[in-house]
């Protein structure tokens, strides 16, 4: 039985674990999750910096740079200039910086780009300079060249009196800028948004920029447009500083940084962090789920293993031939036993010479002569009582609480029931009888004193055998005198 409790516990046990080890490998994994994602935000940030630095910033300190270049200034300052010494400059910058450089002189109503690209000013091409030349701002961006768009860094140059006199810049490939931002939103997962001061959306990680072409009129998104920004100014207007922008179900996190030296503001849109508690409730419900289909798993599981344990704990606690508890079944109940009853009668019975039977009439027989006698013994007692096959011929029987009187006739009605009981042969109408001997003791019902019980009975069986056999002999202490 001991070792019975024992599998129970471990497979309890087993069980358990296995449980714990699923919900901890996956509460860590979560977390490790949740600390990859928190981390690799924080990673997005110098990034971020180190593209708007190359890809914005720097192209516009080229452009300021150039158009503060004394070179440029003079030179087109003169009265006849070369295109072909301004093209090397160009061709140079251009080659350098690998961005597209121009400058357009307003002395000589030219244009020209590293790459030869000469224009008259006072075409329409150049609407732009015209546009551009009456703003009071030194520096703009512009998109420009329907062909094959690029973004303009145009920067005002002034000769020593501080009057205009052209634009110089780099130009950007449109489609260079929107791959740059594409590849960022798509490895750190936040939108970027570059406005203008019109709110007008100059460049994007977002769709908008793959434009094949560049006429504005057809691509140019107002900042307005975006729900979320439209809620991210009601919140500001409100009073809430909150960066957090519920857009129905879904919630976004809005920065807004300035680039001061286009006059530019900068969104970035990100999955707000509280998309965590999210994870975390679908973690939890799963989790629920998980352990009520374990705990559903594990009582079927218990219940199969204990029916299958029950009928294995039977069969170890039966005698196969007789169907009577053995000896170690009573070796157990008895322990039981002598923890409820202070005192019992104990019966040893011996199938009265037995070796005849199976000589006589076969193995065969003796078995069936022992699984009715064992009926026989057990039929007529208490619930109480115990009784079982002892072993070989030998049986077994306990009566708690039954004195020495009681206990014999008890026993005597058993005697004769057997006596009386004509055995038939297969296939014979002739039959035989057999008888059974009792060694019978009565004394106090301890723990440890079965064995020295059992010692008396047998002494008192012996009696009985050496008595004539078919009787029941009480133990008594003088007659071992
Ligand atoms: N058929 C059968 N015989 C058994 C079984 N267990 C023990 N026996 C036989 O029971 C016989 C017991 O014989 P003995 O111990 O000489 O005693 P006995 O012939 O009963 O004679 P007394 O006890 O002196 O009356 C042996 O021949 C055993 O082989 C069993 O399960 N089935």
């Amino acid at each position: 039985m001991n070792v019975i409790h024992k599998f129970d516990h471990f497979i309890t046990a087993l069980f358990f674990f296995i449980i714990i080890t699923v919900v901890a490998t996956s509460y860590f994994t979560f977390k490790e999750f949740f600390a990859i994602h928190n981390k690799r935000q924080q990673e997005a940030i110098i990034p971020l910096f180190s593209l708007i630095t190359s890809e914005v910033i720097s192209p516009l300190s080229i452009s300021q740079y150039m158009a503060k270049d004394p070179f440029v200034i003079n030179y087109i300052e003169q009265e006849k200039i070369d295109p072909q010494t301004i093209l090397v400059y160009l061709q140079k910058v251009a080659a350098q910086y690998q961005m597209v450089s121009f400058i357009a002189i307003e002395k000589h109503n030219l244009m020209i780009d590293s790459n030869n690209k000469r224009t008259e000013l006072n075409s329409q091409k150049a609407e732009w300079f015209h546009r551009l030349k009456k703003l009071s701002q030194d520096q703009y961006t512009d998109i420009g060249n329907a062909a094959d768009p690029h973004l303009y860094f145009d920067v005002k140059i002034f000769n020593d009196k501080q009057e205009f006199i052209g634009f110089i810049g780099v130009a950007i490939d449109l489609n260079y800028f929107a791959e740059k931002f594409r590849q960022f939103q798509q490895r750190f997962g936040f939108e970027l948004f570059f406005v203008d001061a019109q709110d007008i959306i100059t460049l994007s990680s977002n769709r908008i920029m793959k434009t094949e072409s560049h006429h504005r009129k057809n691509e140019l998104v107002n900042i307005n447009a975006f729900p979320w920004y439209q809620r991210f100014i009601d919140n500001r207007a409100q009073g809430k500083n909150t960066p957090v922008v519920a857009i129905g179900n879904n919630e976004l996190i809005v920065s807004q940084m300035p680039i001061r030296e286009l006059n530019w503001r900068l969104f970035i849109v990100a999955p707000p962090a509280s998309k965590q508690a999210e994870y975390w409730q679908l973690f939890f419900s799963k989790l629920i789920i998980f352990v009520l289909v374990s705990c559903v798993l594990y009582f079927a599981f218990a219940v199969t293993i204990n029916y299958f344990k029950s009928s294995l704990v039977k069969d170890s606690q039966i005698d196969f031939l007789t169907r009577l508890p053995n000896r170690s079944y009573i070796h157990r109940q008895y322990q039981q036993l002598a923890r409820a009853h202070d005192n019992a009668s104990i019966i040893i019975a011996d199938v009265d010479l037995f070796k005849e039977v199976n000589d006589k009439y076969g193995h065969n027989v003796g078995d069936e002569v022992l699984k009715v006698i064992g009926k026989k013994l057990t039929s007529s007692l208490r619930k109480i009582d115990l009784s079982g096959r002892w072993g070989g011929e030998e049986f077994i029987i306990i009566l708690p609480e039954a004195d020495a009187g009681l206990a014999k006739r008890i026993i005597e009605r058993i005697r004769i029931d057997i006596a009386e009981h004509k055995f038939h042969l297969p296939g014979e109408t002739a039959g035989f009888f057999t008888s059974v001997s009792f060694g019978l003791v009565q004394g106090p019902l301890t723990k440890s004193n079965l064995q020295t019980q059992i010692e008396k009975a047998d002494k008192a069986l012996y009696q009985a055998k050496l008595n004539g056999r078919n009787r029941v002999q009480v133990y008594s202490e003088s007659a071992e005198d």
